[in-house]
């Protein structure tokens, strides 16, 4: 279970200050694959980045006891001074990695990077940092799996072969996952969050969850 305890998040702007959740106490049930439903500017990113600990609530707290990974398509943790090589090995040890070497065996074979690994991550594509970030988060067995656009990684040979490997992980953990694609959400989860002007609603039906969508 994921609790967001009286949460609020807000940006401030010329404007004033811009909420995205004011006061909100919301449980996220676990043992469901779940698709965040929301039009652009929802808040969905910013929950996601809540989640996964990378922006704190300016009131409240998120408490959980399950492990959540990062957005899985974000390279924003990795270092461009260092190799990918090293980027691994210190994401390794952030994340409490017991087998560091087979990690280490994981990433390289997942990312494709060939020598380039042993290269600083400066002079990569955006491409294949973001490779390395996707084998990065996938080799590491978390609870929850936060998706973000996650299919968006790669060329299409390495986006398929992504897609697979996140839906072999959402058959053993979690997922919550940011999607405009209807048919990609389809294929991962199989119950909704709609967020409405600050609210969260769960629901168990995914199908449902998307015709009270489509209809707001
Ligand atoms: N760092 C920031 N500083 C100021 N405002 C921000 C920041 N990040 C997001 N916002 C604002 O917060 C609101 C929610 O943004 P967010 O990216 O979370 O929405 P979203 O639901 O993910 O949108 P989309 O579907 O378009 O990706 C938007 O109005 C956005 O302009």
């Amino acid at each position: 279970m994921i609790k967001l305890n009286n949460v609020t998040k807000y940006y401030p702007s010329n404007l004033g200050k811009q909420y995205i959740l004011k006061n909100l106490s919301f449980s996220i049930p676990q043992n469901h694959n779940i698709a965040i439903l929301g039009a652009n500017g929802a808040g969905k990113s910013t929950l996601f980045r809540l989640l996964a600990g990378s922006e704190y609530p300016n009131k409240g707290q998120i408490t959980t006891n399950l492990s959540i990974s990062w957005p899985v398509a974000l390279a924003t943790g990795i270092h461009a001074k260092m190799t990918g090589r090293e980027n691994t090995r210190f994401i390794a040890r952030v994340n409490g990695v017991a087998n560091i070497d087979a990690y280490e065996k994981k990433v390289k074979e997942f990312a494709e990077l060939g020598v380039k690994y042993d290269l600083p991550v400066q002079t990569y594509s955006s491409g294949m940092r973001a490779k390395l970030a996707f084998a990065c988060c996938i080799a590491i067995d978390f609870d929850v799996y936060l998706i973000d656009e996650a299919t968006s990684v790669g060329d299409p040979k390495f986006k398929r072969k992504a897609k697979n490997a996140l839906l072999q992980k959402s058959k053993s953990a979690s997922v919550i996952m940011v999607s405009h694609d209807l048919k990609e959400i389809r294929e991962f989860c199989d119950s909704a969050i709609i967020m409405y002007k600050g609210k969260l609603e769960f629901c168990n039906d995914l199908e449902i969850a998307i015709e009270k969508y489509q209809a707001l």
